[in-house]
């Protein structure tokens, strides 16, 4: 193993069961942070109440009642586009529900995980802010406590990256634990080929995750699949690969993307990595896929990249600044 995975691993892997809620809560309240739970969600009404009601459950009202305080204070779903009831369901299990293309509408709209979670960044008030998937079939209010921990008790750490065993449901009724196509056949060969520091990070893609604000404001964000990916190296090349931290969540399951949607984030994430390697954007922004029978289908890719958002919170109308541009065109 590279020597300097293994320094990383022992000083800045843990896991979730290594702070109690109390010791949260304490360390919380001394250094007088604010945090905010971020959910994006696109169409997830069938599990975004479950995990919108288990966090409140467990870190707003339970915390304050056992131990006098929130551990979180804000609880935000960002609803992206969705034509379900996803803004319902979570507004009746007691988020905050902004729509994504509502939320500073002057700065336009695109389709997208890593949009929404640029809009929430003009809709937040944490200077903590956790990251939670709307689709998630098995997971726990540990997610949200585990993920705080290394934001909470070390100053250097600006980015937690969760991980866990990813089970996958074959459908059979057959689980195993090889979720992860994308994060094992892409994500993971990319960094371990071009940033080899990032290679003790075992779930580069998860959507569970945590970052101090003034960290999050000045980071310009894919708008796609991509923001993920991105966060991460571009934390690690501003600040250094202890800046990351990652925490053991034990396991998580989620709701499958079929593989020929899977390779539209494959692309993304493709393009995002060769855009931070040197510049390059794709000559076009649709992947075509075809098949033996002389079928094809022409899927779009997102390739654009939204700016920092903190210069942009201050200003009403900051104009063609607040524009998405293509991944590789902004300045680093
Ligand atoms: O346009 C979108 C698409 C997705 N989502 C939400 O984002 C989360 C993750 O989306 P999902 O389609 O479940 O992603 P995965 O296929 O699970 O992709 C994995 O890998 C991605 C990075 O490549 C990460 O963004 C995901 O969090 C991670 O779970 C869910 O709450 C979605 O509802 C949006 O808000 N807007
Ligand atoms: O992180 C990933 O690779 C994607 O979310 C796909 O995960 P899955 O293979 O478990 O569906």
């Amino acid at each position: 193993m590279r020597a300097g995975t293994t320094a990383w691993l022992t000083q800045r892997t843990r896991t979730h069961t290594d702070w109690s809620l109390a010791e949260l809560l304490a360390a919380k309240t001394d250094s007088d942070h604010r945090v905010s739970v971020v959910i994006p969600a696109k169409d997830e009404a069938a599990t975004v109440g479950e995990v919108v009601a288990g966090i409140r459950a467990a870190l707003i009202d339970d915390a304050t009642a056992d131990l006098g305080a929130p551990l979180v204070d804000e609880l935000v779903v960002i609803d992206s586009d969705s034509e379900d009831g996803t803004a319902t369901v979570a507004r009746e299990h007691g988020a905050e529900v902004y729509r994504s293309e509502a939320v500073r509408p002057e700065l336009g709209s695109h389709p997208g995980k890593g949009e929404a979670l640029w809009k929430s960044l003009f809709v937040s008030t944490g200077d903590l802010l956790v990251f939670v998937d709307a689709d998630l079939r098995l997971w726990g209010p540990h997610f949200v406590t585990g993920l705080l921990g290394p934001l909470l008790t070390t100053p250097h750490v600006q980015l937690v990256k969760g991980f866990y065993d990813r089970v996958l449901d074959h459908g059979d009724g057959r689980p195993s634990t090889e979720g992860g196509r994308v994060t094992e056949l892409v994500a993971r060969p990319v960094l371990d080929l071009w940033w080899p520091d990032l290679a003790g990070v075992i779930q580069p893609l998860a959507g569970e995750w945590a970052a101090r604000r003034e960290l999050m404001d000045a980071l310009s964000l894919p708008t796609g699949y991509g923001v993920e990916i991105a966060t991460l190296i571009d934390t690690y090349e501003r600040h250094g690969l202890h800046a990351v931290a990652q925490v053991d969540l034990g396991a998580r399951a989620h709701e499958h993307q079929k593989d020929h949607d899977l390779a539209v984030m494959a692309a993304e994430l493709l393009a995002v990595a060769r855009a931070r390697c040197d510049g390059a954007t794709p000559p076009g922004d649709r992947l075509e896929q075809h098949t033996r029978d002389g079928g094809w289908r022409s899927r779009p890719v997102p390739l654009l990249t939204r700016p920092p958002a903190g210069p942009l919170r201050a200003e009403t109308d900051p104009g063609p600044a607040g524009a998405a541009v293509p991944v590789g065109v902004e300045p680093r």
